[in-house]
């Protein structure tokens, strides 16, 4: 069962590409710069930046534009409408001193295109670092998967390396979207679109976490914010930031994409396994962000961020279960795993929750393995009784094990 069987399919409809390059300006700051360029390695990497809608993705592009680091970058901006906001506010910050050198626009597949515009891009000009802004709603697994050339669709040219993936996170909308408790009034979900879904995936799928947006978040709120982020994602380094400022180093250059670890040390699938990290030399969590493992453990304690496993030998009553996913427990932040259903016992259901969006679906057959459901629940002030409880109210009976079920609800989707 593959990770990316539970993701949202998200279709972008453009690519915005442009090189920037510096003015003589900054050429000069180039050449006086401490940062040195290894050409010997012919390897250009890569920084992706993803994050939801708002968050200070473009903002982190024009600071990273303005303070290069003696870098000559490219930038692949991805939006989703016709017209590439984005592109234009990197361009009107081009405008301060670094010069279009070129732009276009086209309206197919993102990795298609990704692949076909940095291969051109490459062609046509030089270059010595590549950014990558995604779109607010793109997941950052795919790409990821096609600049490794891990994809089936074909991948990027060997000279690129993907060295970094960073999310950028706007801590005032995590608060909101999942703290009900402190949530404001025009913080309830807005049912077109399961972007707590994409969100948590981009928390869960990253080398580096910008917390952006500090400045308008109680500093309590923050550390609980900081707390649940950690929960989801144990292994990035996490920045706190206002609007985006954050030194290059830590988000070009650092080294840190590890495609194993970012795919196995996501915070629901290390407490399915029992994962802490450790073992294999991926414990640095937290250290660039001057925390420490167990700081991290006594800020989820003080925050009462938790989370635990469900498992079950038993399958679920379909409906049950279905109308039990209905209802959003306003402190889970993040639910997922495998259910086994009466309604298909030899199928591996997928459940997926980030806050009120709540997907279910087959995602596999349970083959040779001993169906068990496990669900990991991640969130505050956990109740993990009462969960397990009404859980096991779900559960079929006998009888209803053998009961058959013409209009078997999954999969669902939902908002
Ligand atoms: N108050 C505050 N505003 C910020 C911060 N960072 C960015 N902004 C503002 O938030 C708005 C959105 O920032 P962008 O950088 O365009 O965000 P984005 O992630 O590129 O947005 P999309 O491309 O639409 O997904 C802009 O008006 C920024 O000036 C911050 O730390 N604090």
């Amino acid at each position: 069962m593959e990770e990316d069987e539970f993701r949202t399919e998200v279709r972008c409809e453009g690519f915005y590409t442009r090189v920037e390059r510096g003015d003589p300006a900054l050429i000069t700051a180039t050449r006086e710069s401490t940062h040195s360029i290894d050409m010997s390695t012919a390897e250009t990497p890569i920084t992706v930046i993803s994050g939801p809608l708002g968050a200070g993705k473009t903002t982190l592009v024009n600071r990273l534009l303005n303070d290069p680091g003696g870098r000559e970058i490219a930038v692949v901006v991805n939006d989703m409408g016709e017209l590439n906001v984005d592109a234009e506010l990197v361009a009107s910050e081009a405008d301060d001193g670094l010069i279009d050198l070129s732009n276009g626009c086209i309206c197919c597949r993102l990795q298609d295109d990704l692949v076909t515009e940095v291969t051109r891009l490459a062609e046509m000009r030089s270059f010595d670092y590549l950014l990558i802004e995604a779109s607010g709603i793109s997941e950052p697994l795919p790409i990821a998967r096609v600049l490794t050339r891990e994809s089936e669709e074909g991948g990027l040219p060997e000279q690129f390396r993907l060295d970094t993936t960073v999310s950028v996170i706007d801590a005032y909308g995590f608060w909101k979207a999942f703290d009900p408790a402190e949530s404001l009034p025009d913080a309830a979900p807005d049912p077109e679109r399961p972007l707590t879904e994409v969100l948590v995936e981009q928390v869960e799928f990253c080398d580096v976490l910008l917390l952006n947006k500090c400045d308008m978040v109680p500093d309590d709120a923050l550390d609980a914010v900081e707390a649940e982020i950690r929960e989801l994602q144990p292994r990035a380094t996490i920045h706190r930031t206002t609007h985006s400022g954050v030194e290059s180093g830590r988000v070009l250059d650092t080294g840190r994409f590890d495609f194993d670890a970012a795919k196995h040390h996501q915070g629901w699938k290390r407490a399915l396994t029992g994962d802490d990290g450790e073992a294999n030399g991926n414990h640095d969590h937290g250290r660039d962000s001057g925390r420490a493992h167990d700081e991290d453990v006594s800020a989820a304690t003080a925050h009462g961020v938790e989370s635990f496993v469900y498992r079950r030998d038993r399958p679920f009553h379909p409906h049950r279960l279905d109308d039990w996913l209905d209802d959003w427990r306003g402190n889970v932040v993040r639910a997922k795993g495998f259910a086994w259903v009466a309604s298909r016992p030899e199928t591996v259901l997928g459940v997926s929750q980030a806050g009120p969006s709540v997907q279910a679906g087959p995602i596999g057959q349970w083959g040779d393995d001993d169906p068990e459901t496990r669900l990991v629940f991640i969130g505050r002030d956990l109740d993990e009784a009462a969960l397990s409880g009404e859980l096991d109210e779900c559960l079929a009976t006998t009888d209803e094990r053998a009961a058959s079920y013409p209009d078997d609800p999954f999969p669902r989707e939902s908002a």
